[in-house]
């Protein structure tokens, strides 16, 4: 747990950081957010003492951050930042062994512990352990930035707009595999960016700062469902309110059953489902979703005639967002969409009603 108590920061007389209290509980990922110079990274920065505080209290686990040596507080908090500094001379595994190297691990621990961090960012580790950083493409390079940050296990990790110079996809991808990372490792993360969809994709809470005042901290559903004055509505983006609501929640919360039957069933039990519901999602024998009948067939040629084959790229998962779910079926033209399981099983339908409507 990191507590930040009437934090301030004072430059030639005028606060940057103005009064900031703020609780991030053990776990969560806390997005600190806002317009350029509203104190984002000043506030970051004093979390590692890299910026000393000119008043107010920082604690780590109950501990006031000024009680304990700068260079042991840095070891326990992994610091991430945009321009990576990965020391261009030294291996990928020389870089992310860098502080257990000074924590003197044994070599075996270090390379098991290079093994574990390549591993969990999807890199592998007997191609990318030896290379350096200018063979590395700039997502890799940022992945390796971060999994060195996570080098010694620190309880609290600090990231500094880590993937703001990448391009949309790549950062999309990297955006994924923190959320993911975030869940297996459970660390306690302050992350910072002036990016709301980013936000709303990683955070369980978001903290909103305008000229170095704490205006807004809540969890994203509640930030855009009540924004607390026209400064956060603005910067949430109230074109797309809408969206960036879908966004944040996820298929799953909006399941339905999904009405269904298997290809090698009699015709009459297949059109006998057209009087309780206008789809039926056909399967074949096996199980696997064939595509989706909107009309009763009136013959065995027919069915297949009937049938709109929708492919695998066309399936919902329940963990994807309704924003996704509802970007799909604009471009398939559809109703609704199957979803499945791990195995491609149907285990549920979501309809365009239930995305828009709310429960
Ligand atoms: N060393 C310094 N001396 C004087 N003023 C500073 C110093 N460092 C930062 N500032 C000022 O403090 C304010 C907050 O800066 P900070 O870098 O924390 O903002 P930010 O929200 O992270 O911005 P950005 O999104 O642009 O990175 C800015 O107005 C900046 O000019």
């Amino acid at each position: 747990m990191i507590e930040l108590d009437q934090v301030t920061k004072t430059y030639d007389g005028k606060n940057v950081v103005d009064s900031v209290t703020l609780s991030v509980g053990k776990g969560d990922l806390c997005v600190l957010i806002g317009p350029s110079g509203s104190g984002k990274s000043t506030t970051l920065k004093m979390i590692n003492r890299l910026i000393p505080l000119s008043s107010g209290t920082i604690r780590i686990e109950g501990q006031d951050i000024a009680s304990v040596r700068a260079e042991e507080l840095r070891r326990r908090i992994g610091y991430a930042i945009q321009s990576i500094g990965l020391f261009p001379h030294w291996t990928v595994e020389q870089n992310i062994a860098v502080v257990p190297r000074l924590l003197k691990w044994s070599s075996s621990q270090v390379r098991q512990r290079v093994e574990e961090l390549l591993d969990l960012f999807h890199l592998d580790a007997s191609e990318f352990r030896h290379k350096y950083p200018h063979q590395l493409s700039g997502g890799q390079a940022q992945r390796v930035g971060v999994a060195r940050a996570l080098a010694a296990d620190p309880e609290v990790l600090l990231m500094d707009e880590p993937f703001g110079a990448l391009d949309p996809i790549t950062r999309d991808s990297l955006q994924e595999e923190m959320r993911r990372v975030h869940e297996e490792t459970g660390k306690t993360i302050v992350f910072v960016t002036h990016d709301m969809d980013e936000a709303l994709k990683l955070a369980s809470r978001i903290a909103i700062m305008d000229e170095g005042r704490l205006v807004q901290v809540g969890t994203p559903r509640e930030i855009l469902n009540t924004p607390a004055n026209d400064f956060v509505l603005n910067f949430v983006g109230q074109s797309d309110l809408g969206l960036k609501m879908l966004a944040c929640e996820s298929v799953e919360t909006r399941l339905e059953p999904a009405p269904s039957a298997l290809r090698n069933d009699p015709l009459e039990s297949i059109r006998n489902h057209f009087g309780t519901s206008d789809h039926l999602w056909l399967l074949s024998p096996e199980g696997q979703i064939e595509g989706l009948l909107t009309e009763a067939p009136t013959g065995d040629d027919d069915l297949d005639r009937s049938l709109r084959p929708l492919g695998r790229e066309s399936h919902a998962t329940p963990d994807m967002s309704l924003k996704e779910a509802l970007s799909h079926m604009v471009w398939r033209k559809t109703d609704w969409l199957p979803v499945v399981d791990a195995e491609g099983r149907l285990t549920g339908e979501v309809g365009l009603n239930n995305v828009v409507e709310r429960p």
